[in-house]
């Protein structure tokens, strides 16, 4: 698929400010844990941040072919920038566009795409994580009011985001009919970070625990009608998917790119390994897998783009860009051999990083659900 001037040129000055202030800085964020506050600001000021939200929504007024490109860039500099900004896209801003009212989009929207709160998204839950239905946090009405009670598990953002999408049950005996959706401020109270996952990878993002105890918010932060919670949050992760896929794409590429120099440097049996026939086929198996990933989520997001049903196509490309993306990563460790599991170069890093693009935003076993649904 050939891209156009527009889409090249979102890709040059997205991929100029990566190259220059994320990528040379990601290793150190990843040893010392530091969540990159000034560079997504500068991300935001580009336009990340509400990529596909219309301009008067303060968004940047582009497609999810525009917001797949960018999340790629982005990945390719570090996967955890690129976790916050594609959460804060899809599902967050997506479900605010498609879902919010014209108050709820003024007052959270706007904010969210410009780059001024950052979003975080709350369905899985300690003991929920692939049954989105069966999830166990309590929204009660109490007069103008609804208060929460329940726990969030693996929240992108659960500690530096400004205002989260919840997902509770307003109505047990409805099932997965009875959950509902709502807009939650940070610093509500009742909103507990109880912890921060130590995670294997991506250690610029935060990954909170979130406890809700009494969390008072009023009826008007409810996002759609009551019962309608589960569609919203699986119509949001629709375009997630399309987003984890661009990053996994994004992280493959640095390392295959990685992986390629390093060929060309390292001698072995007197030629650098790349003269070697074992080494090229390796690497034209990893650009091959690569460039069939992106076209893939090019595809699911020009379908997108074109209003035009894409749960099956956004679920194959996230299927088979993060499978694909730790196969590639794993490859360019066997390259760098011992200096590949090393921390000196970045290959160690990306398959940390990469590792949990198979389980985010829905497992590639809940893919293979979907996609096995729309094969009946
Ligand atoms: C495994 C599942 C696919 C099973 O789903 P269900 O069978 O329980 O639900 P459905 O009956 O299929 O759907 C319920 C409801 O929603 C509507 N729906 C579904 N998808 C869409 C869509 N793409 N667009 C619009 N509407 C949609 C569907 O039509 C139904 O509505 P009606 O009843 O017809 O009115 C599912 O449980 C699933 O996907 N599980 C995985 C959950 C997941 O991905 N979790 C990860 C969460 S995020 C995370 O990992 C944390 C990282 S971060 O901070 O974001």
């Amino acid at each position: 698929m050939l891209l156009s001037e527009d889409h090249r040129a979102v890709q040059d000055a997205v991929r100029a400010f990566v190259q220059d202030q994320i990528a040379p800085k990601a290793a150190e964020w990843d040893k010392s844990h530091h969540f990159p506050a000034e560079e997504l600001k500068g991300l935001a000021a580009l336009g990340c941040y509400g990529v596909a939200v219309p301009t008067e929504y303060d968004g940047a007024g582009l497609d999810y072919l525009a917001l797949a490109i960018i999340l790629e860039e982005i990945g390719a500099g570090d996967g955890a920038t690129s976790t916050v900004v594609s959460v804060n896209n899809c599902p967050v801003c997506s479900i605010l566009m498609a879902f919010a009212n014209e108050e709820q989009k003024q007052e959270f929207l706007k904010p969210l795409a410009r780059g001024d709160m950052l979003g975080a998204f709350c369905l899985t839950e300690p003991h929920v994580g692939s049954e989105a239905g069966g999830l166990k946090t309590t929204a009660v009405r109490d007069g103008d009011d609804y208060v929460l009670n329940g726990v969030k598990q693996f929240i992108t953002s659960g500690k530096n985001g400004d205002v989260a999408i919840v997902m509770a049950v307003t109505d047990k005996a409805a099932g997965k009919k009875g959950i509902s959706a709502f807009l939650v401020p940070t610093k509500t109270p009742g909103y507990t970070v109880a912890r921060i996952e130590d995670k294997m990878g991506q250690h610029a993002s935060d990954t909170a625990q979130i406890l809700f105890e009494n969390c008072r918010i009023p009826v008007r932060y409810r996002l759609g009608e009551e019962g309608q919670g589960l569609k919203i949050a699986l119509s949001g992760l629709e375009g997630g998917r399309i987003g984890i896929a661009s990053q996994s794409v994004g992280m493959a590429r640095a390392a295959f790119e990685a992986a390629l120099k390093y060929s060309k440097e390292r001698v072995a049996f007197g030629v650098p390994i790349f003269e070697h026939q074992a080494m090229q086929h390796k690497l034209a198996d990893m650009a091959t897998q690569i460039e069939a990933a992106r076209q893939l989520i090019w595809h699911a997001a020009s379908l997108k783009d074109a209003g035009q049903p894409c749960l099956k196509e956004a679920a194959m490309a996230k299927l088979f860009a993060s499978e694909m993306a730790e196969k590639v990563c794993s490859a360019a460790i066997q390259i760098h051999g011992g200096y590949g599991y090393v921390s000196d170069f970045p290959v160690e890093r990306i398959y940390r990083d990469v590792r949990v693009t198979q389980i985010y935003e829905g497992t590639s076993e809940v893919q293979k659900i979907l996609i096995g649904r729309a094969l009946v």
